[in-house]
């Protein structure tokens, strides 16, 4: 199996919030977002910039995956976002509101080929293309979605609260236009920071649906993120016995076995090698 890459926990700041930037570099998470789209203000738009190069120049972020969000090409800041990016090299940009099946590409060119991209996924038009998206994902080097709720549940006119029943249909949409095609899928932001039982909540029904991990806008957030989307000791164990079981020459040649009494193939084999990689991708990831 391939090296995994853990993201259960991906952390927001405003790139311009010097002290947010320092707690970034030693924060439990496995990716930090540095943003200039939503969190930073018409009239400090271009020293946020100046600040992200300055940080992704400077590094300091060790394990952790380093993303710029950059704000949309078609608005007024977008195309010094890119310049700057395809300058200073992030591991990733991540792209705002992305709507049709070729703006990946635009967005790859922009920043002369560079670093990966990542999406949002938060407009509904995006929804109503995400194959087309999808499909042409590969060519543009677009390896991550990254679910916008906010922005979604503005357009949909829906309401956002914990339990997301409007969006349900459109949050399994968004897993398996990723995964048909590679991709990896972030669950969106919990806007109420000090509802800790509503973020694990939201971050246990983002796994069972089958999110990478979420996005986070406190550090206060990352010990519950971490938790619900790493691999819980029970899961481990049972990866372990099934791994063991089909090592067992007792077993050589079958398709099929029982393991803790339940129907085990080599599908749930397949699963358990990712379970017990994550895992350990996980550990390596535990300042
Ligand atoms: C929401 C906040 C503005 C709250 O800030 P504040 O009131 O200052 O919080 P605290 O006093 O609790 O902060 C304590 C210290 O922690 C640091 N801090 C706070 N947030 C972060 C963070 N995200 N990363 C790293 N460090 C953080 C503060 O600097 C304080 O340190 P110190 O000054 O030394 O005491 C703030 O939390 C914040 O800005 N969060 C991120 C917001 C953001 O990036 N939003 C954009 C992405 S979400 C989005 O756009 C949605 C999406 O597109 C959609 O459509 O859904
Ligand atoms: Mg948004």
């Amino acid at each position: 199996m391939n090296q995994i890459r853990p993201l259960r926990s991906v952390l927001y700041l405003p790139a311009n919030r010097a002290s947010a930037v320092a707690k970034a570099r030693a924060a439990d998470c496995d990716a930090v977002i540095l943003d200039l789209e939503d969190a930073v203000a018409p009239e400090a738009k271009a020293q946020a910039r100046a600040a992200a190069v300055a940080a992704v120049s400077e590094g300091g972020f060790g394990h952790r995956l380093l993303v710029v969000r950059v704000n949309a090409l078609d608005s007024e800041w977008g195309p010094a976002d890119c310049a700057a990016m395809a300058g200073c090299g992030p591991a990733a940009v991540l792209v705002p509101k992305l709507c049709h099946p070729d703006e990946a590409q635009i967005y790859r060119q922009q920043l002369g080929g560079g670093p990966e991209l990542w999406a949002m996924l938060e407009t509904c038009i995006a929804f109503t293309q995400l194959s087309a998206i999808s499909a042409k994902a590969k060519a543009a080097n677009l390896t991550t979605y990254v679910m916008g709720t906010n922005d979604l549940a503005l357009e949909m006119r829906a309401k956002l609260d914990t339990d997301r029943t409007p969006f349900l249909p459109l949050l399994t949409q968004a897993v398996v236009g990723a995964r048909a095609f590679g991709l990896s899928i972030i669950d969106g932001v919990f806007n109420d920071i000090a509802d800790l039982a509503g973020l694990g909540a939201q971050c246990r029904q983002a796994a069972e649906l089958g999110f990478d991990g979420k996005t986070l806008i406190h550090p206060d957030q990352l010990e519950i993120a971490n938790a619900a989307f790493s691999p819980s000791p029970a899961e481990v164990a049972r990866a372990l016995a099934i791994r063991d079981a089909f090592a067992d020459p007792g077993n050589t040649g079958k398709g099929v076995i029982k393991v803790g009494g339940k129907m085990t193939e080599m599908l749930h084999l397949r699963e358990a090698e990712r379970t017990l990689a994550l895992h350990q991708a996980a550990q390596r990831n535990t300042p």
